[in-house]
Formats: structure tokens, C-alpha cells, sequence
């Protein structure tokens, strides 16, 4: 392990680095597979492994299905071809389809968004095995805290590499790691539905949340104000996605 004591940019990079090269190593596994999506997560997560294992042990998937906006395609694509990552495009609409045409399902946006997610991390679980590679997670810790993720979807992988970072520091990683403008600037999306915006969904910008975490993690979880009650009752709610599943050894 490198000696870091420094929380500086470049510093936290260098301990992300050796979280990344040290999971794989320990894994014995050849490399990495990530999700890109187009947006900024998963753009400094590559970025990152990049770095940490060099672009050739990186395999970059994009799967899009029909809510999702053609120019994030077009983003994935100017990533991958930036760093060196070699890019494959599963397009996964046809077998969403079919699930949504099984019986015993209640079509809704949210349900359909979390089928894709899940489809998407069955189709990394299946090109890992094939490569030996792990599944990288691109989960930060502002939505992991108020558990804004597909449980067991895109919040499933072998390692989480900004899962200690705020959403505020994910934009300054993005920055400092030379991420394309169109990505930094476009506002962040689950693509759930066409025109969906994370902020929209939430009620909040994510600099309103990542503040009203930050407090409420200094306060021991008082509320100073009605955004950050908001952000509580997210955190209470979303309890489930960040324990194990219940059962009778840990009751
Ligand atoms: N108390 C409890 N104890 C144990 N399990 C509990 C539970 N409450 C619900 N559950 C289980 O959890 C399920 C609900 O959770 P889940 O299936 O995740 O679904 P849910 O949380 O309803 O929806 C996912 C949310 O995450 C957002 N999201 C998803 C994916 C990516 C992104 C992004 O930013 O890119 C955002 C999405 O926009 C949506 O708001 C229930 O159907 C139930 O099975
Ligand atoms: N169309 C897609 N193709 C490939 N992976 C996807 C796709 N949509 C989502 N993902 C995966 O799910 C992860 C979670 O999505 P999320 O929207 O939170 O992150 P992001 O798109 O990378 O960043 P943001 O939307 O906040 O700019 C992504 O980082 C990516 O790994
Ligand atoms: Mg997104």
C-alpha cells in the first residue's frame, strides 16, 4: 500500500489507484468491466481504472435502452476513445421487452428503469466471467446514502471505488482527470425516462443534498432545516439497500 496521508486531489487519487490495482491483484483477475453510460460516474470510474491498470485491462459496456438519449452514446463512445478503452455496445431494449411482456408485472417508469439496471448488471456479470475480469461499481456516497440506486442493479459490483466520495467531489475527480466537458456538464441522469434529471426526481440539487448530508453526518443526524429533513428521510428509507439481507443469524 502507498503511504498517503495527504487528502489532496491527487493524492486520493493515487489511494484510489491502489484500492483498484490491489482488488484486482488480490482477485486474480485480468482486469476490469465497467458500465458507461455517458455520465460523469462512470466516466471518472474508467478513468480511474484507467489509470490504475492501464486502458487495455479496462473493457468499457454501454447499454442502452430506448428512454435513453442517443448523445450519451456519443458521450460513451469519445470517452473510451479518449483514454484508449475499448468500448462494446449491448443494446438491451428486445430482452427488456420481453420481460415486461411476462405476466404478474405492473408496467411503470420506475420499473422499468430498474429492470434495465439489473439487465445491465447480469450482461457485466456476463461478460466478467467470460473475460475474467470484476465488475467495477460507480456508486458515490450521496446516493448511496440516500440509497438512489436499483438495489441489487447498478449498485451491485466487485469493488466501488467512489463509493467514499460526495457527488461535489466526483465533479472535481472529473475535472482533474481530463473528462470531456459534455459529460462534466450535462445534468446528471438514471435515464430512466426520457428527460429524466436526477435534481428533478429528488426535489434537490445535488449541492443542496451533498450540503445537507455532510451536515447531518457532523450532527449526528439532527435536522437543521427542512432540505436536510428531506435528506433524512431518504437515508432512513433507503436503510434496506445498505445492510444484508435480513435474516435469522443477524436478528
Ligand atoms: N424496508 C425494506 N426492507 C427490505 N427490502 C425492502 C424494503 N423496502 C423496500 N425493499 C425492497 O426494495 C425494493 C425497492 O428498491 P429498488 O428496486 O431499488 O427500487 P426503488 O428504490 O423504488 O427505485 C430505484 C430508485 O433509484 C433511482 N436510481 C436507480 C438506478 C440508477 C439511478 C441513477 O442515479 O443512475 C437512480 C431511481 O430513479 C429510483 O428513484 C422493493 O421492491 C423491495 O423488494
Ligand atoms: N446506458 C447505460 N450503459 C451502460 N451503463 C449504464 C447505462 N446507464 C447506467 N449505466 C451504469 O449505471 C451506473 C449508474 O448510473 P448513474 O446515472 O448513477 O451514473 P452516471 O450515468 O455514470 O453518472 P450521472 O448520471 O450522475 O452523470 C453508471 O455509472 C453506469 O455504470
Ligand atoms: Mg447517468
Amino acid at each position: 500500500m502507498t503511504e498517503v496521508t495527504c487528502d489532496c486531489i491527487g493524492c486520493e487519487i493515487v489511494k484510489i489507484k491502489d484500492l483498484i490495482r490491489q482488488t484486482v491483484w488480490g482477485a486474480h483477475a485480468h482486469g476490469i468491466v465497467v458500465g458507461i453510460s455517458g455520465g460523469i460516474d462512470s466516466a471518472v470510474a474508467c478513468s480511474l481504472c484507467c489509470k490504475a491498470l492501464g486502458p487495455e485491462r479496462v473493457l468499457g459496456v454501454n447499454m442502452p435502452v430506448s428512454s435513453n438519449d442517443p448523445a450519451d452514446h456519443d458521450d460513451a463512445e469519445e470517452l473510451c476513445r479518449s483514454m484508449g478503452v475499448e468500448l462494446i455496445t449491448v443494446p438491451l431494449e428486445e430482452v427488456r421487452s420481453a420481460f415486461l411482456a411476462a405476466p404478474h408485472i405492473t408496467d411503470t417508469p420506475i420499473l422499468r428503469g430498474n429492470i434495465a439496471a439489473r439487465l445491465r448488471m447480469t450482461t457485466l456479470y456476463n461478460i466478467a466471467a467470460a473475460r475474467s475480469l470484476l465488475v467495477c461499481g460507480t456508486s458515490n456516497k450521496t446516493e448511496y446514502m440516500i440509497g438512489y440506486s436499483t438495489k441489487w442493479g447498478d449498485s451491485a459490483a466487485d469493488i466501488q471505488p467512489l463509493l467514499h466520495l460526495w457527488k461535489k467531489d466526483v465533479f472535481l475527480l472529473a475535472k482533474e482527470l481530463g473528462v470531456p466537458d459534455s459529460i462534466i456538464s450535462k445534468p446528471p441522469s438514471a435515464g430512466f425516462w426520457e428527460g429524466q434529471s436526477d435534481e428533478g426526481e429528488l426535489g434537490m440539487t445535488y449541492a443542496e443534498l451533498d450540503a445537507a448530508l455532510i451536515s447531518l453526518e457532523r450532527s449526528g443526524g439532527i435536522p437543521a432545516n427542512p432540505i436536510e429533513e428531506k435528506a433524512l428521510g431518504f437515508v432512513k428509507y433507503s436503510m434496506h439497500k445498505r445492510v444484508p439481507a435480513a435474516n435469522l443469524l443477524t436478528t
